[in-house]
């Protein structure tokens, strides 16, 4: 596909990096979102033109990262979906973060249609997803690989192929979520005990960065809590999904994930005190208000 024609659903913060990436790349990219402003700034910033109904026949391959089942469901299904749309032999790159069992179902319908269907959760954050160098958590067909492989390439440095097995993907990136998810909590708990003790968010952050506590969530998201900027990465709500999936699938094995569960719990305090929508490192407002603290930016 040297000058293939892609479609990505979904321009928030991930889709707005990953339409970039894929029109650096030299794909032809057409944009779509229920957010009238997402759309017109990724037209603004090159993205190609024209109705779902103009373009559907001419994709290669439509990428969606919308923001849960139901949401991918619509896109694809839904009143005005684009699955009927699509020519037979088009790959569906379905990225945003599901339940496997929902991943499977999502593929059976694709199929049924004549489409390839790859279940590609995506792992980096806003950063990677805007400079192409995404991790994705694939699992499907040898054809829907070959025919995803240049949109793929753009938005990636790496593609864990993860078998044909469809929900292979999905159950990869609960396994990351169920890590991320704890980590950007112990975050919030640790940077706030800190202040107990008398250790300033910036002093936590430049000295557990450079000791064996640090993480990717650490060092991602702390900062976030220091500036007192929550603006949304990756908000808090996301947690209650993604955190949803991880318990359910292992309830479905029997397995036990005490400390996801508290995690979640912290989770669903910040969002019942309406902080769902703001940057997930918000989190550390709730161990905050239950001890009495004051982080940078709010009023003590
Ligand atoms: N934000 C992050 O750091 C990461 C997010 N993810 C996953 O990626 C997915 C997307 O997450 P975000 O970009 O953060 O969410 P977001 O909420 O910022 O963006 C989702 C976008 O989808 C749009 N949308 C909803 N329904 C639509 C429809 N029917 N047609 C077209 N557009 C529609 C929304 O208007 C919004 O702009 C989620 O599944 C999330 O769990 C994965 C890795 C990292
Ligand atoms: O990139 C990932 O993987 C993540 O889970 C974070 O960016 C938070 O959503």
């Amino acid at each position: 596909m040297p000058n293939g024609a892609v479609a990505i659903f979904g321009l928030g913060a991930m889709g707005r990096g990953m339409a970039t990436s894929l029109m650096q790349a030299g794909l032809v990219t057409h944009g779509f979102d229920i957010n009238a402003d997402a759309v017109a700034k990724f037209r603004d910033s090159g993205g190609a033109a024209g109705t779902i109904a103009e373009v559907a026949a001419t994709l290669d391959a439509v990428v969606i990262v919308v923001v849960n089942a139901a949401q991918t469901r619509a896109v694809l299904f839904g009143e005005d979906g684009i699955a009927d749309k699509l020519a037979p032999g088009t790959v569906v790159i379905a990225c945003a973060t599901v339940a496997p069992d929902v991943a499977q179902d999502l593929a059976q319908q694709c199929e049924e249609r004549g489409l390839h269907y790859l279940d590609a959760p995506v792992s980096g954050g806003t950063l990677r997803a805007g400079d192409g160098t995404l991790s994705v958590l694939a699992s499907g067909s040898a054809a829907a690989f070959t025919k995803a492989r240049p949109a793929l390439d753009a938005m990636a440095s790496q593609v864990f192929e993860l078998g044909a097995e469809i929900g292979a993907g999905s159950s990869m990136k609960a396994i990351n979520q169920m890590l991320v998810g704890i980590q950007i909590a112990a975050m919030g708990e640790a940077l706030t005990f800190g202040m107990t003790q008398g250790v300033k968010p910036e002093m936590f952050f430049d000295v557990i960065r450079q000791c064996a506590g640090t993480s990717w969530a650490l060092e991602s998201r702390a900062p976030h809590v220091i500036a007192g900027d929550y603006t949304p990465l990756s908000t808090i709500d996301i947690w209650l999904k993604d955190l949803g999936i991880v318990l359910d699938i292992a309830k479905d094995a029997k397995f036990g994930a005490p400390l996801t569960a508290a995690a979640l719990q912290q989770y669903l305090a910040a969002s019942g005190s309406g902080l769902g929508h703001e940057d997930d490192a918000a989190v550390a407002k709730v161990y905050a208000r239950n001890a009495g603290l004051t982080l940078p930016g709010a009023q003590a």
